[in-house]
Protein backbone atom coordinates (compact mmCIF):
# COMPACT_ATOMS: atom_id res chain seq x y z
CA UNK A 1 0.00 0.00 0.00
CA UNK A 2 1.21 3.56 -0.98
CA UNK A 3 2.48 5.17 2.39
CA UNK A 4 0.90 8.64 3.61
CA UNK A 5 4.06 10.56 2.82
CA UNK A 6 4.33 9.04 -1.04
CA UNK A 7 0.35 10.01 -1.98
CA UNK A 8 0.70 13.79 -0.26
CA UNK A 9 3.78 14.42 -1.94
CA UNK A 10 2.78 13.07 -5.71
CA UNK A 11 -0.94 14.77 -4.99
CA UNK A 12 0.72 18.27 -3.40
CA UNK A 13 -1.24 17.67 -0.71
CA UNK A 14 0.99 19.78 1.90
CA UNK A 15 0.77 19.77 5.85
CA UNK A 16 1.22 16.82 8.50
CA UNK A 17 -1.76 17.16 10.50
CA UNK A 18 -3.33 14.19 12.24
CA UNK A 19 -6.52 14.61 11.05
CA UNK A 20 -5.43 15.16 7.54
CA UNK A 21 -3.13 12.41 7.61
CA UNK A 22 -5.68 9.90 8.73
CA UNK A 23 -7.71 11.43 6.01
CA UNK A 24 -5.13 10.49 3.27
CA UNK A 25 -4.72 7.17 4.93
CA UNK A 26 -8.40 6.14 5.07
CA UNK A 27 -8.24 7.22 0.81
CA UNK A 28 -5.85 5.16 0.31
CA UNK A 29 -7.25 2.13 2.27
CA UNK A 30 -10.84 2.66 0.53
CA UNK A 31 -9.51 2.81 -2.82
CA UNK A 32 -9.29 -0.61 -4.12
CA UNK A 33 -12.72 -1.38 -3.19
CA UNK A 34 -15.84 0.19 -4.56
CA UNK A 35 -17.34 1.60 -1.44
CA UNK A 36 -19.13 4.79 -1.91
CA UNK A 37 -16.97 7.58 -0.18
CA UNK A 38 -18.66 10.95 1.24
CA UNK A 39 -16.01 12.98 1.35
CA UNK A 40 -16.90 16.30 4.25
CA UNK A 41 -15.45 19.70 5.00
CA UNK A 42 -15.56 23.38 4.57
CA UNK A 43 -14.95 24.75 2.10
CA UNK A 44 -11.58 25.37 0.86
CA UNK A 45 -10.42 22.83 2.83
CA UNK A 46 -8.84 20.49 -0.10
CA UNK A 47 -11.47 18.06 -1.10
CA UNK A 48 -10.67 17.62 -4.40
CA UNK A 49 -7.72 15.91 -3.72
CA UNK A 50 -9.12 12.56 -1.99
CA UNK A 51 -11.39 11.18 -5.27
CA UNK A 52 -8.01 11.74 -7.07
CA UNK A 53 -6.52 9.84 -4.60
CA UNK A 54 -9.06 7.15 -4.33
CA UNK A 55 -9.50 7.30 -8.63
CA UNK A 56 -5.39 6.81 -9.19
CA UNK A 57 -5.20 3.72 -6.63
CA UNK A 58 -8.28 1.96 -8.02
CA UNK A 59 -8.47 -0.59 -10.43
CA UNK A 60 -10.23 1.89 -12.16
CA UNK A 61 -7.20 4.12 -12.76
CA UNK A 62 -7.22 3.30 -16.23
CA UNK A 63 -10.72 4.43 -16.93
CA UNK A 64 -12.43 8.36 -16.77
CA UNK A 65 -12.33 10.10 -13.86
CA UNK A 66 -14.82 12.89 -14.38
CA UNK A 67 -15.27 15.88 -11.67
CA UNK A 68 -18.88 17.18 -11.56
CA UNK A 69 -19.84 20.33 -10.06
CA UNK A 70 -23.52 19.82 -9.02
CA UNK A 71 -23.86 23.30 -8.01
CA UNK A 72 -22.24 24.88 -10.93
CA UNK A 73 -24.86 22.99 -13.62
CA UNK A 74 -28.45 25.04 -14.05
CA UNK A 75 -31.34 22.40 -12.40
CA UNK A 76 -32.82 22.63 -16.01
CA UNK A 77 -29.70 20.51 -17.46
CA UNK A 78 -28.61 18.71 -14.90
CA UNK A 79 -29.77 15.55 -15.84
CA UNK A 80 -29.50 15.61 -19.24
CA UNK A 81 -25.71 16.00 -17.97
CA UNK A 82 -25.23 13.30 -15.83
CA UNK A 83 -27.61 10.97 -17.76
CA UNK A 84 -27.80 11.89 -21.15
CA UNK A 85 -31.18 12.59 -23.40
CA UNK A 86 -32.75 11.34 -26.54
CA UNK A 87 -33.07 13.04 -29.24
CA UNK A 88 -35.81 15.24 -29.42
CA UNK A 89 -36.62 14.46 -25.65
CA UNK A 90 -36.79 19.19 -25.10
CA UNK A 91 -36.45 21.92 -27.77
CA UNK A 92 -32.96 22.20 -28.23
CA UNK A 93 -32.11 18.46 -28.10
CA UNK A 94 -31.41 17.91 -31.71
CA UNK A 95 -29.25 15.04 -31.36
CA UNK A 96 -28.73 11.98 -29.17
CA UNK A 97 -26.54 12.89 -25.98
CA UNK A 98 -24.69 10.45 -23.70
CA UNK A 99 -24.02 11.65 -20.11
CA UNK A 100 -21.28 11.61 -17.70
CA UNK A 101 -22.61 8.08 -16.39
CA UNK A 102 -22.27 6.52 -19.78
CA UNK A 103 -19.10 8.21 -20.55
CA UNK A 104 -17.49 6.97 -16.94
CA UNK A 105 -18.53 3.64 -17.63
CA UNK A 106 -15.53 1.74 -15.75
CA UNK A 107 -14.01 4.58 -14.26
CA UNK A 108 -15.07 7.09 -11.28
CA UNK A 109 -17.18 10.16 -11.13
CA UNK A 110 -16.88 12.66 -8.40
CA UNK A 111 -20.25 14.70 -7.54
CA UNK A 112 -18.80 17.49 -5.65
CA UNK A 113 -21.12 19.82 -3.93
CA UNK A 114 -23.64 16.80 -3.96
CA UNK A 115 -25.65 18.33 -1.57
CA UNK A 116 -26.86 20.94 -3.91
CA UNK A 117 -28.10 18.18 -6.60
CA UNK A 118 -32.00 18.74 -7.13
CA UNK A 119 -34.47 15.95 -6.26
CA UNK A 120 -36.07 14.46 -9.12
CA UNK A 121 -31.88 14.17 -9.63
CA UNK A 122 -31.37 12.34 -6.51
CA UNK A 123 -33.86 9.73 -7.58
CA UNK A 124 -31.97 8.91 -10.30
CA UNK A 125 -28.84 8.86 -8.68
CA UNK A 126 -30.02 6.57 -6.07
CA UNK A 127 -31.04 4.28 -9.11
CA UNK A 128 -27.46 4.15 -10.28
CA UNK A 129 -26.52 3.68 -7.19
CA UNK A 130 -28.58 0.62 -5.97
CA UNK A 131 -28.55 -1.50 -9.31
CA UNK A 132 -26.09 0.63 -11.91
CA UNK A 133 -29.07 1.30 -13.97
CA UNK A 134 -29.91 5.09 -15.43
CA UNK A 135 -32.64 6.43 -18.11
CA UNK A 136 -31.64 8.83 -20.63
CA UNK A 137 -33.80 12.11 -20.40
CA UNK A 138 -36.86 11.33 -22.52
CA UNK A 139 -35.61 7.28 -22.81
CA UNK A 140 -37.93 4.53 -21.20
CA UNK A 141 -35.38 2.11 -21.73
CA UNK A 142 -32.76 1.33 -18.92
CA UNK A 143 -28.89 1.08 -19.49
CA UNK A 144 -26.08 -0.07 -17.44
CA UNK A 145 -23.32 1.73 -16.11
CA UNK A 146 -20.32 0.31 -14.12
CA UNK A 147 -18.87 3.69 -11.93
CA UNK A 148 -17.92 4.52 -8.66
CA UNK A 149 -19.27 7.77 -6.96
CA UNK A 150 -17.00 9.86 -4.75
CA UNK A 151 -19.16 12.67 -3.63
CA UNK A 152 -18.20 15.56 -2.00
CA UNK A 153 -20.20 18.52 0.04
CA UNK A 154 -19.69 20.91 2.47
CA UNK A 155 -22.97 21.54 3.32
CA UNK A 156 -24.26 19.85 6.31
CA UNK A 157 -26.20 17.06 5.38
CA UNK A 158 -27.96 16.54 8.52
CA UNK A 159 -29.96 19.36 8.37
CA UNK A 160 -30.31 19.60 4.66
CA UNK A 161 -31.60 15.99 4.96
CA UNK A 162 -34.18 17.11 7.78
CA UNK A 163 -35.61 20.24 5.87
CA UNK A 164 -36.42 18.13 2.89
CA UNK A 165 -33.53 18.91 0.04
CA UNK A 166 -31.48 15.96 0.17
CA UNK A 167 -32.97 12.27 0.51
CA UNK A 168 -31.55 10.17 3.74
CA UNK A 169 -31.48 6.50 1.63
CA UNK A 170 -29.43 8.64 -0.88
CA UNK A 171 -27.33 10.11 1.73
CA UNK A 172 -26.89 6.50 3.74
CA UNK A 173 -25.71 5.09 0.44
CA UNK A 174 -23.54 8.10 -0.39
CA UNK A 175 -21.38 7.34 2.81
CA UNK A 176 -21.06 4.30 3.28
CA UNK A 177 -17.33 5.78 4.44
CA UNK A 178 -16.75 9.70 5.40
CA UNK A 179 -13.60 11.21 4.88
CA UNK A 180 -14.17 14.29 6.83
CA UNK A 181 -11.34 17.34 6.10
CA UNK A 182 -10.58 19.56 9.01
CA UNK A 183 -11.04 23.33 8.56
CA UNK A 184 -7.22 24.99 8.43
CA UNK A 185 -8.11 26.72 11.76
CA UNK A 186 -7.74 23.63 13.53
CA UNK A 187 -4.47 22.50 11.54
CA UNK A 188 -2.73 25.63 13.02
CA UNK A 189 0.67 23.77 12.45
CA UNK A 190 0.13 23.89 9.00
CA UNK A 191 -0.77 27.69 8.61
CA UNK A 192 2.79 28.16 8.09
CA UNK A 193 3.98 25.64 6.39
CA UNK A 194 1.37 26.54 3.50
CA UNK A 195 1.82 30.03 3.50
CA UNK A 196 5.62 29.07 3.34
CA UNK A 197 4.87 26.83 0.50
CA UNK A 198 2.37 29.48 -1.37
CA UNK A 199 5.31 32.42 -0.92
CA UNK A 200 7.65 30.65 -2.24
CA UNK A 201 5.38 29.44 -5.17
CA UNK A 202 4.41 32.51 -6.12
CA UNK A 203 8.18 33.94 -5.54
CA UNK A 204 8.82 32.02 -8.58
CA UNK A 205 5.82 32.69 -10.42
CA UNK A 206 6.66 36.29 -10.61
CA UNK A 207 9.68 36.27 -10.13
CA UNK A 208 10.50 38.08 -6.86
CA UNK A 209 12.43 37.26 -4.28
CA UNK A 210 9.82 35.40 -1.27
CA UNK A 211 7.85 36.91 1.18
CA UNK A 212 9.12 36.53 4.70
CA UNK A 213 6.89 37.24 7.48
CA UNK A 214 7.65 38.78 11.18
CA UNK A 215 7.25 37.32 14.12
CA UNK A 216 4.16 39.20 15.08
CA UNK A 217 2.06 38.44 11.66
CA UNK A 218 3.16 34.67 12.06
CA UNK A 219 1.31 34.78 15.45
CA UNK A 220 -1.88 36.86 13.51
CA UNK A 221 -1.77 34.64 10.75
CA UNK A 222 -1.85 31.32 13.13
CA UNK A 223 -4.20 33.16 14.78
CA UNK A 224 -6.80 34.13 11.98
CA UNK A 225 -10.16 32.39 11.52
CA UNK A 226 -9.46 31.34 7.74
CA UNK A 227 -13.67 31.41 6.95
CA UNK A 228 -12.23 30.39 3.67
CA UNK A 229 -9.22 28.08 4.30
CA UNK A 230 -6.82 27.13 1.92
CA UNK A 231 -8.20 28.50 -0.96
CA UNK A 232 -8.22 32.18 1.48
CA UNK A 233 -4.62 31.35 2.75
CA UNK A 234 -3.55 30.98 -1.18
CA UNK A 235 -5.17 34.26 -2.27
CA UNK A 236 -3.87 36.24 0.65
CA UNK A 237 -0.18 34.33 -0.18
CA UNK A 238 -0.55 36.09 -4.01
CA UNK A 239 -1.97 38.75 -3.10
CA UNK A 240 0.84 40.02 -0.81
CA UNK A 241 3.54 38.39 -2.91
CA UNK A 242 2.38 40.53 -5.93
CA UNK A 243 1.40 44.09 -4.56
CA UNK A 244 4.00 44.76 -1.22
CA UNK A 245 7.35 46.19 -2.34
CA UNK A 246 8.64 45.31 1.01
CA UNK A 247 9.40 41.61 1.08
CA UNK A 248 9.57 41.93 5.25
CA UNK A 249 5.80 41.43 6.10
CA UNK A 250 4.91 43.03 9.51
CA UNK A 251 1.67 42.51 11.79
CA UNK A 252 -0.13 45.53 10.00
CA UNK A 253 0.26 44.51 6.59
CA UNK A 254 -0.79 41.52 6.99
CA UNK A 255 -4.22 42.33 8.38
CA UNK A 256 -4.63 44.98 6.15
CA UNK A 257 -5.01 41.39 3.91
CA UNK A 258 -7.05 39.70 6.33
CA UNK A 259 -11.25 40.64 6.03
CA UNK A 260 -12.88 40.64 8.96
CA UNK A 261 -15.04 37.23 8.70
CA UNK A 262 -15.96 37.19 12.51
CA UNK A 263 -12.18 36.61 13.89
CA UNK A 264 -12.57 37.19 17.61
CA UNK A 265 -9.25 38.48 17.61
CA UNK A 266 -9.63 41.75 18.92
CA UNK A 267 -7.16 43.55 16.59
CA UNK A 268 -9.00 42.38 13.67
CA UNK A 269 -12.25 42.85 14.74
CA UNK A 270 -14.76 45.90 13.72
CA UNK A 271 -17.82 44.62 15.18
CA UNK A 272 -20.64 43.81 13.10
CA UNK A 273 -21.36 46.04 9.92
CA UNK A 274 -23.43 48.46 10.16
CA UNK A 275 -26.83 48.06 7.82
CA UNK A 276 -25.42 51.14 6.15
CA UNK A 277 -23.20 48.41 4.24
CA UNK A 278 -25.24 48.97 1.45
CA UNK A 279 -25.81 52.54 1.22
CA UNK A 280 -24.47 54.57 -0.59
CA UNK A 281 -26.67 55.68 -3.71
CA UNK A 282 -24.23 53.97 -5.92
CA UNK A 283 -24.46 50.81 -4.52
CA UNK A 284 -27.81 50.81 -4.35
CA UNK A 285 -27.51 51.63 -7.73
CA UNK A 286 -25.51 48.24 -8.39
CA UNK A 287 -28.05 46.70 -6.56
CA UNK A 288 -31.22 47.64 -8.45
CA UNK A 289 -29.44 46.30 -11.84
CA UNK A 290 -28.10 43.32 -9.98
CA UNK A 291 -32.21 42.75 -9.27
CA UNK A 292 -33.07 43.68 -12.94
CA UNK A 293 -31.19 40.93 -14.21
CA UNK A 294 -31.85 38.96 -11.85
CA UNK A 295 -35.70 39.06 -13.03
CA UNK A 296 -34.25 39.00 -16.69
CA UNK A 297 -33.11 35.29 -15.59
CA UNK A 298 -36.01 34.71 -14.33
CA UNK A 299 -38.04 35.41 -17.14
CA UNK A 300 -35.44 33.27 -18.87
CA UNK A 301 -36.37 30.67 -16.77
CA UNK A 302 -40.17 31.40 -17.27
CA UNK A 303 -39.77 31.53 -21.01
CA UNK A 304 -37.50 28.05 -21.15
CA UNK A 305 -40.47 26.31 -19.40
CA UNK A 306 -42.73 27.53 -21.92
CA UNK A 307 -40.72 26.01 -24.61
CA UNK A 308 -40.21 23.21 -23.03
CA UNK A 309 -43.68 22.10 -21.84
CA UNK A 310 -45.67 24.60 -24.49
CA UNK A 311 -48.70 24.59 -22.30
CA UNK A 312 -48.88 28.25 -21.09
CA UNK A 313 -51.59 27.53 -18.47
CA UNK A 314 -49.79 24.98 -16.71
CA UNK A 315 -46.63 26.97 -16.28
CA UNK A 316 -48.44 29.77 -15.66
CA UNK A 317 -50.37 27.95 -12.96
CA UNK A 318 -47.16 26.36 -11.49
CA UNK A 319 -45.17 29.33 -11.87
CA UNK A 320 -47.86 32.05 -10.75
CA UNK A 321 -45.30 33.08 -7.50
CA UNK A 322 -43.01 33.99 -10.05
CA UNK A 323 -44.47 35.63 -12.49
CA UNK A 324 -46.48 37.65 -10.18
CA UNK A 325 -43.40 38.56 -7.78
CA UNK A 326 -41.68 39.81 -11.29
CA UNK A 327 -44.36 42.20 -12.46
CA UNK A 328 -44.74 43.32 -8.88
CA UNK A 329 -41.30 44.35 -8.65
CA UNK A 330 -40.85 45.84 -12.20
CA UNK A 331 -42.92 49.25 -10.31
CA UNK A 332 -40.88 49.30 -7.38
CA UNK A 333 -37.92 49.25 -9.03
CA UNK A 334 -38.34 51.31 -11.79
CA UNK A 335 -39.32 54.02 -8.90
CA UNK A 336 -36.40 53.34 -6.99
CA UNK A 337 -33.67 53.53 -10.12
CA UNK A 338 -35.51 57.12 -10.93
CA UNK A 339 -35.21 58.79 -7.44
CA UNK A 340 -31.08 57.35 -7.57
CA UNK A 341 -30.70 58.79 -11.02
CA UNK A 342 -32.21 62.01 -9.69
CA UNK A 343 -30.03 61.87 -6.59
CA UNK A 344 -26.99 60.99 -8.51
CA UNK A 345 -27.89 64.09 -11.30
CA UNK A 346 -28.47 66.58 -8.33
CA UNK A 347 -25.26 66.36 -7.52
CA UNK A 348 -24.98 64.26 -4.74
CA UNK A 349 -21.51 63.71 -3.05
CA UNK A 350 -20.51 60.50 -4.82
CA UNK A 351 -18.18 60.62 -7.83
CA UNK A 352 -19.59 58.56 -10.53
CA UNK A 353 -16.63 56.57 -11.60
CA UNK A 354 -18.96 53.75 -13.34
CA UNK A 355 -21.63 55.29 -14.77
CA UNK A 356 -22.05 58.58 -16.72
CA UNK A 357 -25.05 59.91 -15.83
CA UNK A 358 -27.14 61.48 -18.37
CA UNK A 359 -27.53 65.16 -18.38
CA UNK A 360 -30.90 64.46 -18.95
CA UNK A 361 -31.75 61.93 -16.55
CA UNK A 362 -35.48 62.08 -17.00
CA UNK A 363 -35.47 61.32 -20.82
CA UNK A 364 -33.22 58.34 -19.94
CA UNK A 365 -35.33 56.75 -17.40
CA UNK A 366 -37.80 56.27 -19.38
CA UNK A 367 -37.07 52.61 -20.02
CA UNK A 368 -34.47 51.30 -17.64
CA UNK A 369 -34.21 48.35 -19.28
CA UNK A 370 -32.42 49.82 -22.41
CA UNK A 371 -30.53 52.25 -19.86
CA UNK A 372 -29.12 48.74 -18.06
CA UNK A 373 -28.02 47.17 -20.90
CA UNK A 374 -26.26 50.16 -22.34
CA UNK A 375 -24.39 50.12 -19.11
CA UNK A 376 -23.72 46.55 -18.95
CA UNK A 377 -21.77 46.87 -22.34
CA UNK A 378 -20.04 49.56 -21.56
CA UNK A 379 -19.03 49.18 -18.03
CA UNK A 380 -18.74 45.04 -18.24
CA UNK A 381 -15.96 45.13 -16.25
CA UNK A 382 -16.37 47.53 -13.53
CA UNK A 383 -19.66 46.09 -13.12
CA UNK A 384 -17.93 42.77 -12.48
CA UNK A 385 -15.50 44.81 -10.33
CA UNK A 386 -18.56 46.13 -8.01
CA UNK A 387 -20.26 42.81 -8.29
CA UNK A 388 -17.14 40.96 -6.54
CA UNK A 389 -16.85 43.63 -4.03
CA UNK A 390 -20.33 43.46 -3.09
CA UNK A 391 -20.63 39.52 -2.69
CA UNK A 392 -17.30 39.57 -0.91
CA UNK A 393 -19.10 42.00 1.34
CA UNK A 394 -22.24 40.31 2.22
CA UNK A 395 -20.12 37.13 2.46
CA UNK A 396 -17.64 39.00 5.08
CA UNK A 397 -20.72 40.42 7.09
CA UNK A 398 -22.08 36.90 7.54
CA UNK A 399 -19.41 35.28 8.36
CA UNK A 400 -19.37 33.63 4.88
CA UNK A 401 -22.75 31.84 5.29
CA UNK A 402 -23.99 31.47 1.89
CA UNK A 403 -27.50 31.59 2.32
CA UNK A 404 -27.64 34.72 4.53
CA UNK A 405 -25.55 36.39 1.53
CA UNK A 406 -27.38 35.24 -1.30
CA UNK A 407 -30.73 37.11 0.71
CA UNK A 408 -28.85 40.16 0.97
CA UNK A 409 -27.84 39.79 -2.38
CA UNK A 410 -31.31 39.09 -3.76
CA UNK A 411 -29.79 35.90 -5.51
CA UNK A 412 -30.07 32.38 -5.01
CA UNK A 413 -27.27 30.62 -3.36
CA UNK A 414 -26.90 28.24 -6.25
CA UNK A 415 -25.77 31.61 -8.37
CA UNK A 416 -23.75 32.79 -5.92
CA UNK A 417 -21.97 29.28 -5.45
CA UNK A 418 -21.46 29.88 -9.39
CA UNK A 419 -20.46 33.34 -8.36
CA UNK A 420 -17.58 32.16 -5.63
CA UNK A 421 -16.45 29.67 -8.04
CA UNK A 422 -16.10 32.36 -10.85
CA UNK A 423 -14.07 35.03 -8.99
CA UNK A 424 -12.15 32.42 -7.27
CA UNK A 425 -13.30 33.76 -3.64
N1 LIG B 1 -3.13 20.38 1.68
C1 LIG B 1 -3.04 21.21 0.63
N2 LIG B 1 -1.85 21.55 0.13
C2 LIG B 1 -1.74 22.42 -0.87
N3 LIG B 1 -2.78 23.01 -1.49
C3 LIG B 1 -4.00 22.70 -1.03
C4 LIG B 1 -4.20 21.78 0.04
N4 LIG B 1 -5.52 21.66 0.25
C5 LIG B 1 -6.11 22.48 -0.64
N5 LIG B 1 -5.21 23.09 -1.41
C6 LIG B 1 -5.51 24.08 -2.45
O1 LIG B 1 -6.58 24.87 -1.96
C7 LIG B 1 -7.52 25.16 -2.98
C8 LIG B 1 -8.89 24.70 -2.56
O2 LIG B 1 -8.95 23.28 -2.55
P1 LIG B 1 -10.23 22.46 -3.08
O3 LIG B 1 -10.78 23.08 -4.32
O4 LIG B 1 -9.87 21.04 -3.14
O5 LIG B 1 -11.22 22.76 -1.87
P2 LIG B 1 -12.67 22.15 -1.63
O6 LIG B 1 -12.69 21.66 -0.24
O7 LIG B 1 -13.01 21.17 -2.71
O8 LIG B 1 -13.55 23.46 -1.76
P3 LIG B 1 -15.11 23.61 -2.29
O9 LIG B 1 -15.96 22.89 -1.28
O10 LIG B 1 -15.31 25.09 -2.28
O11 LIG B 1 -15.14 23.00 -3.65
C9 LIG B 1 -7.00 24.49 -4.24
O12 LIG B 1 -6.26 25.45 -4.95
C10 LIG B 1 -6.07 23.41 -3.70
O13 LIG B 1 -5.05 23.10 -4.60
Amino acid sequence: MESIQATKQRFGIIGNDPKLNRAVEKAIQVAPTDISVLVTGESGVGKESIPKIIHSLSHRKHGKYIAVNCGAIPEGTIDSELFGHEKGSFTGATATRSGYFEVADGGTIFLDEVGELPLPTQVRLLRVLENGEFLKVGSSQAQKTDVRIVAATNVKMAEAIQKGKFREDLYYRLSTVEINLPPLREREEDIHLLFRKFAADFAQKYKMPTIRLTDQATDLLLKYRWSGNIRQLRNVAEQISVLEQNREISYETLKHYLPDMGSNLPAIVNAKKSESDFSSEREILYKVLFDMKRDVNDLKKLTLELMKSGNAAKVKEEQSSLINKIYSEENEAEEELASIIEEETNGAQTDVEVFSIPEHASEQRKDKYEYAEEIEEEENLSLQQKELELIKKSLEKYNGKRKDAADELGISERTLYRKIKQYDL
